[in-house]
């Protein structure tokens, strides 16, 4: 709970940039993960995190990644972040935490501030808090796990309850690598996502397919809603992905 605490007294912070050298026990875990044993994982996960909060930006939105446990959040973000995948044993996020990236849009740097969430149902509670700030929501679920898709549903419930109303929300299928395992296909995930509106993708953390395009449109539809010129055409986030989908064939039934 300490570091849920935590994690709350900075979101506050961070607007002051005093929050860099704030590590909670998800990063720690996972920061040791991803080096091998081989660095110190506390020390630089808080290098990187000066880093990114010193780095140049125009404009800074504020991202979440939701759905259940285990459908690859942790992984999603830090595929795009440093472009590598986490593999090996599973280690549930505790809470939440977050990552910086700046990435340009137009000749204009757009920082997305993303909030990693966790997925297990005792920490609901903690991770509501923070849906009203955020601009965009990437809502995951496993395309080998009927039951993370299943309950979609009840997310965006939630999502529609506690975020901001014109908050930008996409359906994610994670894990498309997992050809051999997949039980939910693209059309299904594609149909769920019609229904509510909300654009969709699948993406494989371990592969990188998709993942760097799907925070990039979030990138440019919440530039374009922000500061869109009266000159300049309405950007229209379907027709994009569409445009810059990657439709490995591995990844469909
Ligand atoms: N094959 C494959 N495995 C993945 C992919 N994404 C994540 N995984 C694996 O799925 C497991 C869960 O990944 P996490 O990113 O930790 O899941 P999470 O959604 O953050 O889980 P919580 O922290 O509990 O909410 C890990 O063992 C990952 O290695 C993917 O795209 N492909």
């Amino acid at each position: 709970m300490r570091d849920i605490v935590s994690a709350a007294r900075l979101e506050k912070n961070i607007e002051s940039k005093t929050s860099s050298l704030f590590v909670s026990a998800m990063s720690i875990k996972k920061a040791t993960l991803m080096d091998n044993g081989v660095q110190n994982g506390t020390s630089r996960n808080m290098l990187e995190r000066c880093a990114s909060v010193n780095e140049y930006f125009d404009v800074a939105f504020k991202v979440m990644l939701l759905g259940d446990s285990a459908v690859g959040k942790t992984c999603v973000l830090v595929r795009f972040k440093d472009g590598a995948f986490l593999g090996g044993n599973f280690i549930a996020t505790v809470g939440i935490d977050f990552r910086n990236k700046v990435v340009t849009v137009d000749n204009m740097k757009v920082k997305l501030q993303i909030w990693d969430t966790a997925g297990q149902e005792r920490f609901r509670s903690v991770t509501h808090a923070y849906y009203r700030d955020a601009q965009a929501l990437l809502l995951l679920y496993d395309i080998t796990r009927k039951a993370s898709f299943d309950n979609i549903r009840a997310w965006l419930t939630e999502i529609y309850e506690y975020a901001q109303k014109d908050v930008v929300i996409m359906l994610l299928g994670n894990k498309s690598d997992m050809a051999a395992e997949r039980v939910i296909t693209h059309e299904e995930g594609e149909k769920l996502a019609k229904q509510y509106g909300v654009p969709f993708m699948e993406t494989s953390a371990k592969t990188g397919v998709n993942v760097e395009l799907a925070f990039q449109a979030i990138a440019r539809e919440l530039k374009h809603r922000n500061l869109q010129q009266p000159h300049e055409p309405k950007f229209k986030i379907h027709d994009y992905i569409d445009s810059q989908k990657q439709k490995s064939s591995c990844c469909r039934v």
